[in-house]
């Protein structure tokens, strides 16, 4: 039921001082690509290597925030749709803070990335897509999911029996099974860099 009877209480402290403060702008970066395509290794390695800059940023990853914020949700549709909607307005609070945030989320669906690109400044949304063939996630299998997926045992697998729709315009495309994790990380630092961002 939507909440009634809630007044907005503006901060005393805006995103602007934060970010002067920090010396930095405040931005998401949306990776979104298939299980096992490197979303989550891409997105650490970028977040240490801002961090060695002097960079506030954190992580919120699909498997970690499953065990806690989103505990109660599956891999229905209805369930990755407000999975993604809780992780936007969360992305949203970390700019307002003055960070930076790397997602890592499947976020099968465009509809929903558009959500949460629409609820942010034009400059604060990177959606950066993970791409990689099916053929070589499976193949990495890291963990053993697909596998497990093939013979029966999980079902609304994405890219098995659940869809993913393919960015149809993303700022960012990391091809993780044609360039090696140095090269993916060096080539969009290099594109926040040459874009002002960092
Ligand atoms: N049915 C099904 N489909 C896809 N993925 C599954 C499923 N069941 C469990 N897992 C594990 O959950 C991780 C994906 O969670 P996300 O929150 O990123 O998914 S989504 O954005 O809501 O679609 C995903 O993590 P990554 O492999 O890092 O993508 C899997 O480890
Ligand atoms: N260029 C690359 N970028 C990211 N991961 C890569 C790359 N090349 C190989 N990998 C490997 O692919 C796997 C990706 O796993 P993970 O990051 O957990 O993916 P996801 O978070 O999308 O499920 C890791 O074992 C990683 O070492």
């Amino acid at each position: 039921m939507a909440s009634s009877n809630v007044t907005w209480h503006e901060s005393s402290l805006s995103k602007d001082v934060r970010r002067v403060q920090n010396g930095h702008h405040s931005f998401v970066i949306w990776f979104t690509g298939l299980s096992g395509s490197g979303k989550s290794t891409a997105a650490n390695a970028v977040a240490a290597k801002l961090y060695k800059d002097g960079i506030s940023n954190y992580v919120l990853d699909g498997d970690n925030i499953r065990h806690g914020l989103n505990k109660d949700l599956g891999f229905s549709e209805d369930d990755r749709k407000e999975n993604i909607r809780r992780i936007g307005e969360v992305s949203k609070l970390f700019v307002d803070s003055g960070q930076v945030v790397l997602t890592a989320f499947i976020s099968p669906f465009q509809a929903d990335r558009d959500i949460v690109r629409d609820l942010l400044d034009e400059d604060e949304f990177i959606e950066v897509y993970v791409k990689c063939s099916l053929e070589e996630c499976e193949k990495r299998d890291p963990k053993g999911l697909y596998q497990k997926a093939r013979n029966g045992l999980i079902k609304d697998f994405t890219g098995i029996d659940s869809p993913y729709e393919e960015p149809k315009n993303p700022e960012f495309v990391l091809e993780t099974d044609r360039f090696s994790i140095e090269e993916c990380v060096d080539q969009l630092v290099n594109y926040l860099t040459e874009r002002n961002f960092i």
